[in-house]
């Protein structure tokens, strides 16, 4: 007999699908709007005495038609609603034609006083849903049915703002009814046929969410997504480097491109904007029951939710720390809270649902996000259209440990041959990275050069060879950088003691004077024909801050400031600090995480200095060029990718770049780029000029992102 299963815009009720696999293998889930969790529950637990696993009890199933025949009568009242308010847009359509109105006059970003509507709930939908009617409008190759809604909801909104409305529909009540209507629309809207569809085959025992899926892919012909981003952490709120700088500015330039986008982090600290949204909600996590609170906040046009629970609390300032169980479960409780997030987060009134849903997940923390996509919900039928993404920021982290923390996983034990890993090192160990590799559908990371380096055994760090199977489905893309946050013109650092915002035509005085404010704050001679060099990141391996140890002494003998920040290993910090006190009239060493001395050391210095032995794209020498600093760099990764070579016969390049991490060729471009510095003071300033110019935004990778996962999307 065919299970029936039924789930309308709502929460699976995991637990009690866990409590079906734990007991008898794969299971399909049974609930229904409004009862998932009970109807779901019963059928576990009815289920569980049941012998071959497919029959369920009659109880259960008359409970659920019951409830699904109340969700059909919302949808019916709900679309025969949405017709009468068509016809009526219709009038009001032609009224304004007759009128001699431009049917699209005003820009559809624009806000009508009717959106003080969205703001009142503190969401503004309708600039959602105007930016996709634009992007439809852009992508006209894309089917009737949007263009009709941008016919709706694009001359409506105009005709709110620019006529008066008169009858028994205020303004508001008209752009309440399109809030819901057309964010049904972005969250599978149902198609009165569909819907009858629907209603005959549950009938006959039929899922229907595989017709609501089939709804959404028919509105797959539009390249509009519902996207949520997950990761560990998320600037501003929490950042220990570059992850958290990229989940940060990325959702914002998705966003901006049209999508509906959700960014996902850890609640660390009791932040001032999120509010708290939609119903708590329980999670197994290696035997342990919790509960997480989501909470949310609209910022920029993206829907940031934090996932609160206890777990997260107190480790803001380490939140990689902690023994390695503690972050595993930190991160199965991530994971499972955000994969259930499209159906209990009711942004703006409304949940995603998983209609052209993509997750993306980023490094290994969220690399359990594709899989359980795949073990809680693809292999039982449900959410078949969505799709992951998982970007490897850094290879070098990839939450290995013993096959016995598999227990945590909470995954049927089919699934432990895609976690098992073998490599000289480790041996025979879990490998959370490797597994969501396998299972993502697309493959990303953040340059060109390092995704060509992770196919080798020297960048791909054991997994080189997973990488390589994974070659179809892998590509490159830069990151870009946040311009609001990170522009000299409008940097909030440089706007007290001492410095000034500064633009490319005022790079020279901004600058100067920039740099005065920073030798000032660190107890530096304040010269202005010194050139100052910085050094900015995380204190490890990687960065090859040990590299600049071992070229000090030339370094010290060159007329020159050195200003090194960082924070990480217990050597590397105080190698810092014994440079400071060796060299104390020239060099500074800080140690700490200071986002304020980042951003000033960026403006107020002449030189970044990158030696690192690997850099899957790093941010600092893209920072430092948009604020006229000339970058050093070894040239790997997407350090070479972003920093072309200075040429003196062209007067063409970006900075200087050295090929191999050892402190003797870091030595030697340091040396020409002094030299150029001191006694070439054109090619200087070209140098900064081609810097500073350069588009460096999201806006660029966030069309190749798009371009990524709408391939991910068509793809089976
Ligand atoms: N002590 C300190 N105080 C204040 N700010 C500090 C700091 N130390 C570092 N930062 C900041 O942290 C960020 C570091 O970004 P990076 O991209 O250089 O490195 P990270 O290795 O962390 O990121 C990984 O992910 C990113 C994003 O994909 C990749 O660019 C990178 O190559 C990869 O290693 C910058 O915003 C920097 O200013």
């Amino acid at each position: 007999m065919r299970s029936v299963r039924f789930c309308v815009n709502g929460v699976y009720g995991w637990p009690a699908v866990l409590r079906g696999w734990t007991k008898r293998g794969s299971r399909k889930c049974l609930c229904a709007a409004g009862a998932h969790d009970d109807a779901v529950n019963q059928v576990g637990e009815d289920a569980d005495h049941d012998d071959d696993g497919v029959r369920v009890s009659n109880e259960a199933l008359r409970a659920t038609i019951r409830k699904s025949r109340e969700v059909l009568a919302m949808h019916r009242d709900l679309l025969d609603q949405i017709s009468e308010k068509k016809k009526l847009i219709s009038v009001i359509e032609a009224s304004s034609i007759h009128n001699g109105q431009e049917p699209f006059s005003g820009s559809p970003f624009s806000r009508s006083d009717a959106v003080s509507e969205g703001e009142e709930i503190g969401y503004d939908l309708q600039m959602y849903l105007d930016r996709r009617s634009q992007k439809s409008e852009i992508r006209s190759t894309h089917g009737e049915s949007i263009s009709v809604q941008h016919e709706y909801y694009g001359s409506l909104e105009d005709k709110l703002s620019y006529t008066d409305v008169n009858g028994s529909y205020s303004k508001v009540s008209y752009v309440h009814y399109l809030y819901k209507t057309f964010s049904s629309a972005a969250t599978n809207v149902y198609e009165p046929q569909s819907v009858n569809g629907m209603e005959q085959d549950y009938e006959k025992g039929h899922s229907v969410t595989e017709e609501i899926n089939d709804n959404s892919s028919s509105s797959a012909a539009v390249d509009v997504m519902n996207i949520i981003l997950v990761a560990a952490e998320c600037a501003p709120w929490s950042k220990t480097g570059g992850l958290g700088d990229v989940a940060g500015a990325l959702p914002k330039a998705l966003s901006k491109r049209g999508h509906r986008v959700m960014a996902i982090v850890p609640m660390y600290g009791n932040y001032e904007e999120p509010r708290q949204i939609g119903e708590p909600k329980r999670y197994q996590v290696a035997g342990q029951d919790m509960e997480v609170k989501y909470h949310h906040a609209y910022i920029d046009g993206v829907d940031f939710v934090f996932i609160h629970n206890p777990i997260f609390h107190n480790v803001e300032s380490e939140i990689y720390g902690g023994d390695r169980t503690d972050i595993l479960k930190r991160m199965i409780l991530l994971c499972k809270a955000a994969v259930e997030a499209p159906w209990c987060v009711p942004c703006g009134g409304f949940c995603y649902g998983d209609g052209n849903l993509v997750f993306i997940a980023n490094d290994w923390h969220t690399a359990l996000l594709p899989v359980y996509l795949k073990a809680y919900y693809r292999d039982n039928g449900f959410m078949i259209y969505a799709r992951s993404v998982l970007v490897i920021h850094n290879i070098a982290h990839q939450g290995r440990g013993p096959l016995d923390d598999f227990s945590y996983l909470d995954l049927p034990s089919n699934y432990l041959d895609l976690f098992k890993h073998h490599d000289p090192f480790g041996g025979d160990h879990l490998n959370i990275f490797a597994a969501g590799i396998k299972a993502a559908d697309r493959l990303l990371t953040v340059s060109h050069g390092y995704a060509w380096e992770l196919k080798t055994p020297e960048g791909g760090w054991g997994l080189h060879g997973i990488i390589n199977e994974s070659d179809w489905k892998f590509q490159g893309i830069v990151n870009g950088i946040d311009t609001t946050d990170w522009n000299p013109r409008c940097d909030v650092h440089l706007k007290s003691d001492g410095y000034s915002n500064y633009s490319l035509v005022t790079v020279e005085t901004g600058k100067a004077q920039c740099k005065a404010a920073l030798q000032k704050e660190l107890g530096l001679p304040v010269r202005g024909d010194v050139p100052v060099i910085a050094f900015i990141g995380r204190l490890d391996n990687q960065k090859g801050v040990d590299l600049i140890a071992e070229a000090m002494p030339w370094i010290a003998g060159q007329d020159v400031q050195v200003i090194l920040l960082g924070t990480g290993r217990q050597d590397l910090e105080d190698t810092l600090r014994r440079l400071e006190s060796q060299h104390y009239d020239r060099v500074r060493g800080w140690v700490g995480f200071s986002v304020r001395l980042a951003h000033r050391m960026t403006a107020g210095t002449d030189i970044l200095l990158m030696p690192s032995r690997f850099e899957p794209c790093g941010l600092n020498q893209l920072y430092a060029m948009m604020y006229g600093t000339v970058p050093v760099v070894h040239a790997v990764g997407g350090l070479r990718d972003t920093v072309q070579h200075y040429n003196p016969y062209e007067e063409a390049g970006l900075g200087w770049t050295f090929e191999n991490a050892e402190a003797n060729r870091m030595i030697d471009a340091l040396g020409h780029c002094l030299n150029t510095y001191r006694n070439y003071k054109s090619s200087w300033e070209g140098l900064r000029r081609r810097g500073m110019m350069q588009d460096l935004s999201w806006d660029t990778a966030a069309k190749r992102y798009e371009e990524v996962l709408v391939a991910a999307k068509y793809q089976w």
